[in-house]
């Protein structure tokens, strides 16, 4: 997981003055020396572009950059990215290092593939020389790709590939004509290099360029400062201090689906309503949450239970619809007569969808998390509401002597007849978790027209299983929440709570809870 404690760029980039470098550009100088000088010069844009070097060599490198950066108190003016590899940007930020973002190639990283990795306060340049990757990188969803980079202005040994061949097998540069017509194709801010020297500035800031690149033109200066800002001054010289504008895309507010859990919590975090909204978290929405009773527990055994009045739970649901409707509801442990009363009622006022019943009726550790009398009241209020309900095999069989059922649960086959014969008395489907039986975890969706589907899991030899439940029902929520259909939904979910088992996370001196973080570790 990325630990990037520094503001995004993504909105004050300066493309004016992009100085582009590496170690083999500076004739045997040091790298972070040239960015020194440079940035003295008046560079407004730093990108290490180290072609033969290894992850471990660019992320050192990507540190004394931005040390000088921060040194020269340029951090937040000046952005620093890192050419193709994403991979080294990614490790650097993972590691503190004021790395804004990358800038990828048509043959590189592909660019919804560098954002999603990066995430959205990370610069993402692009380079789009022809009009097919000008429209290419128009079509891309708003937010994608932060600035642009054409070329070359003339030919160049520092990359000797980047002339454009056209149809007629003729190289082509590019000029100001063919740079207005690549500009009208696109709305994102154009950086222009390739062979770039200071005569050729006043061209460039006459021309639809929002700034310049340059490698050589101040790499191999004999003093890069004084290249520097020979290029600065004959650019501001014709632009002045005007400087291009940001895509509003990188301004965007991001939004997130909302998933409910309506559940009691558990002090010890492993169940309960923390669990929940742990899930909710890492499988992606925003989690919100309704407490029906608190509970003093740990992972071996409950020692005390205390409700909240049906009045506290229907104003909390009302609360939490009147501002962010959840997409999703997963429902939990709710103890008592009233309090389902009061859940159903709550649920039913504001029309809740995608309703997550996992019946949950005993804990891992034993304790007997409902009262006896309240089965009958979740079944008859909770069930008739329910999208799906989840039963491992010993809530099952408790479902089945309520409907008056001698079907036994105990093979594949039970269990499909099990859920179906739920399925039809309740109206909803049913997913029958075969986790508590002896040699595999797998479970069958049973929806009440008869359809099933298997969901093979691995059976992961992990002893600590508390919240197990609670964190499939909530995931399969979440993912409801966002979209999925009711088998991708529990297919996801399973795959994540495979995940978690696998780590074998060790807490407690019970039947300890997982890791819910594990796929960002
Ligand atoms: C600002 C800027 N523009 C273009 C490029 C070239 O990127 P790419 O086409 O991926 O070629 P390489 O630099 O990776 O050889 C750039 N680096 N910077
Ligand atoms: C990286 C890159 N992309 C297009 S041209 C170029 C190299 C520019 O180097 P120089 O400024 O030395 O011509
Ligand atoms: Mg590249």
């Amino acid at each position: 997981m990325e630990m990037f404690p520094y503001a995004s760029m993504r909105d004050s980039f300066d493309l004016r003055s992009y100085v582009v470098l590496g170690p083999d550009d500076t004739k045997g100088r040091d790298v972070a020396d040239v960015v020194r000088y440079a940035l003295h010069g008046g560079a407004s844009f730093i990108q290490l572009r180290a072609k033969h070097a290894d992850v471990r060599d660019i992320v050192a490198m990507a540190a004394d950059i931005a040390a000088v950066i921060e040194d020269e108190g340029k951090a937040d003016t000046v952005a620093f990215v890192i050419d193709d590899r994403v991979d080294a940007a990614l490790e650097a930020r993972h590691k503190g290092i004021k790395v804004d973002g990358v800038h990828i190639g048509q043959d590189d990283n592909d660019p919804q593939e560098a954002r999603r990795l990066l995430g959205r306060d990370a610069i993402v340049g692009l380079s789009a020389k022809t009009p097919d990757d000008m429209r290419r990188a128009e079509a891309l969803p708003q937010g994608t790709v932060d600035y642009l980079g054409a070329g070359p202005w003339h030919e160049t040994s520092t990359k000797p590939d980047c002339i454009v061949v056209g149809d007629d097998g003729v190289k082509h540069t590019l000029d100001a004509a063919t740079l207005h017509a690549l500009h009208a194709l696109t709305t994102l801010p154009i950086v222009v290099g390739g062979g770039v020297k200071a005569a050729d500035i006043p061209d460039l800031a006459a021309s639809d360029a929002d700034g310049w690149f340059v490698v050589s033109a101040v790499t191999a200066a004999d003093d890069p400062e004084a290249a520097t800002r020979e290029l600065v001054d004959a650019w501001q010289a014709v632009r002045g201090d005007t400087m291009h504008d940001h895509p509003a895309a990188a301004l965007l507010p991001t939004t997130l689906p909302a998933a409910l859990s309506i559940a009691s919590t558990d002090s010890s975090g492993g169940a309960g309503v923390p669990v929940d909204i742990k899930t909710m978290m890492a499988n992606g929405v925003f989690a919100e949450c309704v407490i029906c009773a608190i509970t003093a527990q740990n992972t071996k055994g409950v020692t005390h239970l205390e409700e909240l009045s049906p009045q506290a739970i229907v104003k909390q649901i009302d609360a939490v619809y009147d501002d962010i409707a959840p997409a999703a509801v997963k429902i939990g442990m709710v103890p008592s007569i009233e309090g389902i009363n009061a859940v159903a009622d709550g649920l039913q006022a504001n029309k809740a969808t995608n309703i997550v019943v996992d019946p949950v009726m005993v804990a891992t550790s034993g304790a007997k998390l409902i009262n006896d009398d309240a089965i009958a009241t979740l079944t008859s209020r909770l069930f008739p509401m329910a999208t799906l309900i989840t039963p491992n095999l010993p809530e099952t069989r408790v479902l089945l002597e309520t409907i008056g059922s001698s079907i036994d649960p105990q093979d594949e086959d039970g269990m499909e007849q099990a859920g179906l014969a739920i399925a039809q008395h309740f109206g909803c489907s049913v997913l029958v978790k075969g986790g508590h039986g002896l040699a595999d975890a797998n479970d069958v969706l049973v929806n009440a027209d008869g359809t099933t589907q298997w969901f093979r899991g691995e059976r992961i030899n992990n002893p600590n299983t508390h919240g197990t439940g609670c964190t499939l029902s909530s995931a399969i929520a979440a993912n409801l929440a966002k979209g999925q259909t009711l088998v991708d939904a529990i297919a996801n979910a399973k795959r994540y709570i495979t995940g978690a088992l696998r780590q074998m996370l060790e807490l407690g001196t019970g039947s300890g809870p997982f890791d819910h973080a594990w796929m960002w570790r």
